[in-house]
């Protein structure tokens, strides 16, 4: 359960300094939509679970808000930032960069602002990774594209080495943009920079199209990556409408989640299945998917089937794919099994089928985000600035129920985000694809 002590922002010392955006503040107050920075945002949002902590009202766990202070630690003068993208590709990477630079330089005159390249390899000597300076002329534009200008990694690095950059470059403000494993290797330098004694903020803007970081609304990407995923599973159904026994099967990527096929079925509401990691499934017997799926077949003609690519792993042991450099497991090929296995059990019955195999994978993440998601990604770097500048560290910037906050970095990688069995958006797919709570 999270409790008060879970949500303390670590701050790198007082803000004795004015900020230049003070007089914007004047004349604010905490209404539906905005909070001083006085205040504090609840972390329950029910009366029961409110209730169910047995404490007074001002000793609920609550968030710091995000947003600008009148006050500031760092003197913008005197302000070296360096950026760091980490992890796999998410759309809006470029809009997240764009928007710290033009953030920091208009807003705060921090006028010195380099981009480390390749993820955290980008501060190892032994990788040879020039740093390249962001200016705002630099990335106007950059969010036209999809990617990062600064490229990305995976794998370890060592955190001393990481630190030893910093303090080479003289950065006193670290922004790391990536997921769960990003916020980890974070932490460490986190770790070095307090053992070294140095004031260096760093400040994370969780990245991931999983959207498997917890206590956010949802990652920046997320709603483009599920966008484009609706568009295999329109041409699945195209493919499965336009064939005897046609199937159209559409794997996704999203880890160990699965909020992309969910959502990205929700919004083209032309499935028939939907697979997911966190529901498991028999394959065989009467109450098992595949039987299931010639019935649908037989009754309807055709159907679609969306599985998560994380889904029925149980289906596809002996397939021993490993873990990749950054120690995340890499999954057996449920999308290739399903084919062979839906294949085999129809033609087994004379079922006639045509199954159109369809997977997306990294053209869902490499392409450009959406407006939703560079206005959010907008946000998130205009928060992360904030932040830095206030001088706080060791904490996620994010949207929690509509409200910009300060989340830990530990709370942050302390548990995946899921999508809950017995929640309301498994509710939703299973109302809107119809197919059985459980296949045993
Ligand atoms: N457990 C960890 N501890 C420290 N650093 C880590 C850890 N896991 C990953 N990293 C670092 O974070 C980077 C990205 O992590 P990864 O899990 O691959 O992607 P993401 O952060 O997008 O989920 C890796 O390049 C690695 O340097
Ligand atoms: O980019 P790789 O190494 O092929 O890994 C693919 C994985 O990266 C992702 O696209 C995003 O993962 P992260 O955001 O955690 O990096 C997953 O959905 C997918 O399983
Ligand atoms: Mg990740």
């Amino acid at each position: 359960m999270v409790d008060s002590a879970d949500l303390a922002v670590r701050t790198l010392g007082p803000c004795r300094i004015d900020s230049p955006l003070a007089p914007r503040l004047g004349a604010r107050e905490t209404t539906q939509h905005s909070v001083v920075e006085e205040d504090r945002i609840l972390f329950d949002d029910t009366l029961s679970m409110a209730g169910a902590r047995g404490v007074p009202l001002e000793q609920l766990p609550s968030l710091e808000p995000g947003g600008p202070r009148k006050k500031i630690y760092f003197d913008p003068a005197k302000t070296r930032v360096g950026i760091v993208t980490c992890g796999g590709l998410c759309p809006g990477l470029n809009d997240v960069i764009r928007g710290l630079v033009l953030e920091l330089s208009r807003h705060y005159g921090v006028r010195r602002i380099v981009g480390f390249r390749n993820g955290y390899r980008g501060f190892i000597p032994e990788f040879g990774e020039d740093v390249l300076d962001l200016t705002p002329e630099v990335v106007m534009h950059i969010d036209d594209e999809g990617g990062t200008i600064l490229g990305t990694s995976r794998g370890k690095q060592d955190p001393e080495a990481i630190v030893d950059a910093l303090e080479r470059l003289n950065i006193n403000i670290l922004f790391v943009i990536g997921g769960d494993g990003t916020i980890r290797g974070a932490m460490d330098v986190v770790r070095v920079v307090e053992e070294r004694g140095l004031k260096v903020a760093v400040i994370g803007i969780p990245k991931t199209i999983d959207n498997d970081i917890p206590y956010i609304d949802q990652s920046f990407g997320f709603q483009t990556a599920m966008s484009e995923a609706t568009k295999s599973i329109h041409a699945a159904s195209v493919e499965a409408r336009s064939a005897p026994g046609g199937i159209g099967l559409v794997k996704l990527m999203g880890r160990h989640s699965g909020f992309i096929a969910c959502y990205s079925t929700l919004a083209k509401d032309d499935a028939d299945y939907v697979l997911i990691p966190e529901v498991p499934f028999a394959l065989d017997g009467e109450r098992g998917f595949l039987e299931h799926l010639r019935q649908r077949v037989q009754e309807r003609g055709h159907a679609v089937v969306v599985v998560a690519e994380g889904a029925g792993q149980e289906h596809v042991e002996g397939e021993e794919p490993g873990r990749d450099a950054s120690g995340n497991v890499r999954f057996g090929d449920i999308g290739r099994l399903l084919r062979k296995r839906i294949i085999e059990h129809l033609d087994a019955r004379g079922v006639e089928n045509n199954v159109r195999y369809f997977d997306p994978s990294y053209a869902i993440r490499s392409v450009p985000a959406n407006p939703y998601d560079s206005a959010y990604c907008l946000r998130l770097a205009h928060a992360a600035v904030h932040a830095a500048m206030a001088g706080r560290t060791e904490v996620i910037v994010a949207r929690r129920r509509r409200r910009f906050v300060h989340i830990p970095m530990g709370l942050a990688v302390s548990r995946r985000n899921h999508v809950d069995p017995l929640g309301d958006l498994w509710m939703s797919v299973l109302e809107a694809t119809g197919q059985p709570v459980r296949f045993e």
